[in-house]
Formats: C-alpha cells, sequence, structure tokens
C-alpha cells in the first residue's frame, strides 16, 4: 500500500468494462516490474558505456557508434511503453516531399514545450525514423544527474546549459563543434521557450514581449533566441534543415508519464515544416526576428488546432516498429531472471530479516523511479521564466 501511493496511482477496480488487460495495465506490480527492468537495465548500460571510455582514445568514431547503440538500448525502453504498452498513437502532418528526407540527414529540431511527454513523443519519432540512439537535445544542466538518462547523455554529448547566457555561450557553442563530425544521422532538439509552459511563465513571458514590441503568443512563451543563433551558427554545413514541430494531443487530452505506465492511451499530433537551413538569417538580430516570427507562427497552427482539431497539410502515420520492443523483451530476460532465482532463494531461506530487507531495496527502488518520473511533472518545474536569472531555482 506503501508503494502504492508514492505513485499516486488511482485505484482501480476491475470491472466486467474494463478488459483484462487494461486491468493488468493498472496494476503496480506491472508498473514495477516495468521499472525495475528499465533501471537495472539501464544501470547496466550505463556501466558498459564507462567500460568503453578507453576506446575513446582509440577509435572515437568506433566508440560513438557503440554509444548510440547503448543509448537506444535505454531510449527505446521508454519509447515501448508509449507505443506497445499505452498504444499511444502519433501521427504526423508534414509535406510529403520531405517526408523521405526525415532520418536521412541531420537536422535542427524547434518543438513547443507544454506537455510531460513531449521528449517522449520526439524520440518515438525519432525511433520511426531511425535517429533514436543518436538523437540529441540542448538540455538543461541539471538533468544530467538523473541516473540512467542523464549518465547515458554524457556518452552521447548531449550539450547541456546552465541557462545563464554568460556561461553558456562559450561551451554550448564547444559542445556543438564537437557534433561537427559526428559518424551518424542525428536530429538536435531545441526548446527554444526554455522552460515547460506554465500560466505563469506565460503571463510573465508575455510582459516581456510587451516591453519589446513583440505580437504575444497564445500558446508559448517567448523564445530564447541566443541559443537557437548559436545552435544554427554552429551546425552549418552540417545540419541540412530545421524541422519545425508543433504538437498538441488529441481531445484537450493532458498526458503523463504516470499515465503512460498506467497503459492509457493517447493520441499525439505533430506538425513538421522542414526549412533549409539556408534560409535562416546568419546575422544575430535577423535570425533573432526570424525565429520570433516562427513562433508567431507556430501559435497560429496551435489556434488552428484548437479549432479544428487538426493541423495544416496532409496526414501520415509513420508505423511503429518491432525494435523497441524486443528490446525491452530482450533486457526484461537478462534482469527478471536473476531477479526471479533471488526471490526463490528469498523465500526458501525463510529468514525474515532477509525478506525484510529485500521489501526496503524494493521500496527505495520505487521511491528512486518516482523521483526521476517526477523530473518530467510540469507542476515541479523550476522557477525559470518567472524570477530574474540570479534568483532561478532550477
Ligand atoms: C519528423 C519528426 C520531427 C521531429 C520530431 C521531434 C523531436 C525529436 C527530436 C529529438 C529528440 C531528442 C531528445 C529528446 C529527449 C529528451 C529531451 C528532454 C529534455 C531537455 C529539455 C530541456 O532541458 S529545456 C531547457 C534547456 N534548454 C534551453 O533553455 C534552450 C533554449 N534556451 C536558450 O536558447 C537560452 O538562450 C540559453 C539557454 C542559451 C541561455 O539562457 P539565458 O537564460 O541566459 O537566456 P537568454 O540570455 O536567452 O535570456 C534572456 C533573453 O530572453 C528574453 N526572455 C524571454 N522570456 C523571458 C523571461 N520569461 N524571462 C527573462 N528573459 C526572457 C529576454 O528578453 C532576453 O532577450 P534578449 O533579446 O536580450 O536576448
Ligand atoms: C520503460 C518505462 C520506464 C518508466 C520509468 C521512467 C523513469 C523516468 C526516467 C527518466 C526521467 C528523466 C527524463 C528527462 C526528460 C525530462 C524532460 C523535461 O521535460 O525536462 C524539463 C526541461 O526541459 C525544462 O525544465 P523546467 O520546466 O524549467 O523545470
Amino acid at each position: 500500500m506503501l508503494l502504492h501511493n508514492y505513485f499516486c496511482f488511482k485505484p482501480f477496480l476491475f470491472s466486467r468494462r474494463m478488459g483484462l488487460l487494461q486491468f493488468l495495465k493498472s496494476q503496480f506490480l506491472c508498473h514495477l516490474i516495468i521499472c525495475y527492468v528499465f533501471l537495472v537495465s539501464g544501470l547496466i548500460v550505463n556501466l558498459i558505456q564507462i567500460c568503453t571510455l578507453p576506446l575513446w582514445l582509440v577509435s572515437k568514431q568506433l566508440a560513438r557508434k557503440i554509444n548510440i547503440r547503448l543509448a537506444y538500448c535505454i531510449a527505446s525502453q521508454m519509447v515501448a511503453a508509449l507505443e506497445w504498452w499505452s498504444g499511444t498513437e502519433c501521427t504526423l502532418y508534414t509535406d510529403p516531399k520531405s517526408y523521405p528526407l526525415y532520418g536521412k540527414e541531420n537536422a535542427i529540431v524547434v518543438l513547443n514545450h507544454s506537455f510531460e511527454i513531449d521528449f517522449l513523443c520526439g524520440w518515438t519519432f525519432c525511433e520511426r525514423f531511425g535517429v533514436l540512439g543518436s538523437s540529441k537535445v540542448l538540455a538543461k544542466k541539471e538533468l544530467a544527474y538523473v541516473p540512467v538518462i542523464g549518465w547515458m547523455w554524457y556518452f552521447l554529448e548531449i550539450v547541456f546549459c546552465k541557462r545563464k547566457w554568460e556561461e553558456d555561450r562559450t561551451t554550448v557553442a564547444q559542445s556543438l563543434q564537437k557534433l561537427r563530425d559526428y559518424p551518424e544521422n542525428y536530429w538536435f532538439l531545441l526548446y527554444c521557450e526554455g522552460t515547460r509552459f506554465t500560466p505563469k511563465k506565460h503571463q510573465f513571458s508575455m510582459q516581456i514581449a510587451e516591453s519589446k514590441g513583440l505580437p504575444k503568443l497564445k500558446y508559448h512563451l517567448l523564445p530564447r533566441t541566443k541559443g537557437f543563433y548559436v545552435t544554427v551558427q554552429n551546425l552549418r554545413g552540417t545540419a541540412a534543415a530545421i524541422y519545425d514541430s508543433t504538437l498538441n494531443f488529441r481531445n484537450n487530452e493532458v498526458p503523463t508519464l504516470l499515465g503512460i505506465l498506467n497503459g492509457k492511451k493517447y493520441h499525439a499530433d505533430l506538425y513538421v515544416r522542414r526549412i533549409p537551413l539556408e534560409s535562416v538569417p546568419e546575422d544575430e538580430a535577423e535570425c533573432a526576428a526570424w525565429l520570433h516570427k516562427l513562433y508567431q507562427e507556430k501559435d497560429g497552427f496551435q489556434e488552428q488546432y484548437a479549432q479544428t482539431g487538426r493541423f495544416p497539410g496532409p496526414m501520415v502515420s509513420p508505423p511503429r516498429r518491432p525494435w523497441s520492443l524486443i528490446n525491452w523483451l530482450f533486457w526484461s530476460c537478462v534482469v527478471l531472471y536473476p531477479l526471479g532465482l533471488l526471490i526463490a532463494q528469498l523465500l526458501s531461506s525463510g529468514s525474515v530479516l532477509t525478506i525484510a530487507a529485500a521489501v526496503v531495496v524494493c521500496s527505495a527502488v520505487s521511491v528512486g523511479i518516482r523521483w526521476m518520473i517526477g523530473q518530467t511533472e510540469i507542476d515541479k518545474s523550476s522557477n525559470y521564466g518567472i524570477k530574474p536569472a540570479a534568483l532561478n531555482n532550477n
């Protein structure tokens, strides 16, 4: 019961209306198994990543390729939870001429930051276009310390920022330069809003828009232009295009990672416009103005979605691939078999002390995972964007 409360799930009673599978998906034991597989296999992968360190000195490109596959082992488990466990559907609205290029070139993805699982939907599209292991992001530094994902990112050469421009201007540019000879295609994700959308942050950022004489946005925070400019300048000649991506969910749903774990099915719609990188101005002020205009257009697309329930352009549903499920089944076998043996041994030992110790370890794992899930929750979002930079409690 204690463990159950940590996960804050609504108690489910098996009713005739609810299928057996749906009932199973809502069970705490299933969640515990999924989280256990994720955590233990993730830590094993982190350990293997550490073992690749000497290889970086001998063959950097080989070390990168190995780490791309290792990262896939972790990230695709979360994608499997979304597409195979919860059955969430992902529809793409895009120009059919651009479609064949997705996954075949390096690109900078500009995405709205309004949903707790927007990063996971991004990952799902990465998986479907074969760039999941290599995908990158400009992430806040705090995420580097999150076990499994944050540690994996270190080996993936993810670009971290402190959201303090005086410090970021050199470190971000240096990290981006290192990606110029990356051996496989990647998408570099940039949340130009810099933080997740909340009504308070929106109000604050619109005051800034007003003070700058910029039109107000209804569905986005005012974009930060410096990270965009530095990314475009440093990836020019390497990235072919900007993928301007606007995400929303059907039926005004507010998706969460806990919902996914609970087997709740959502329907994500993503509108993507491919914009050749050469059409982004090289001059910093013009580049900033270009980004502000882009966000005004994105706001228009969200307005259209709110009014009509769809984005412009033709729809396609890139098919889900079996690899994320196969990867999950593989890691389940690897880590559940020894766990089964251990539990059998524990029970046959009959030692109350050992069983109590096992329960304590199990509770600690649950609390750890709950903290990790908390990183995705908007009500635990930082104060960034509502206070002067010096007072930020990231
Ligand atoms: C076909 C399919 C296509 C697509 C599929 C979709 C996606 C898949 C792609 C890839 C997936 C890969 C990975 C996904 C996995 C996980 C990702 C998870 C999470 C990571 C996300 C984060 O951590 S977001 C937070 C970190 N990132 C950023 O902040 C990026 C944006 N920020 C910037 O660019 C900033 O400029 C900065 C960080 C570089 C520097 O920060 P600083 O605070 O110092 O900012 P500025 O100097 O820019 O700020 C001052 C200027 O901003 C104006 N402004 C606007 N609003 C405010 C406000 N509320 N408060 C204060 N200031 C504000 C201000 O006026 C200043 O303007 P100037 O004109 O003076 O610049
Ligand atoms: C197989 C399923 C396993 C389920 C258990 C998964 C446990 C969760 C694991 C890792 C969670 C960490 C993921 C990191 C991604 C968080 C993305 C994010 O949204 O970051 C917020 C950042 O942009 C802005 O931060 P603020 O809004 O300023 O604060």
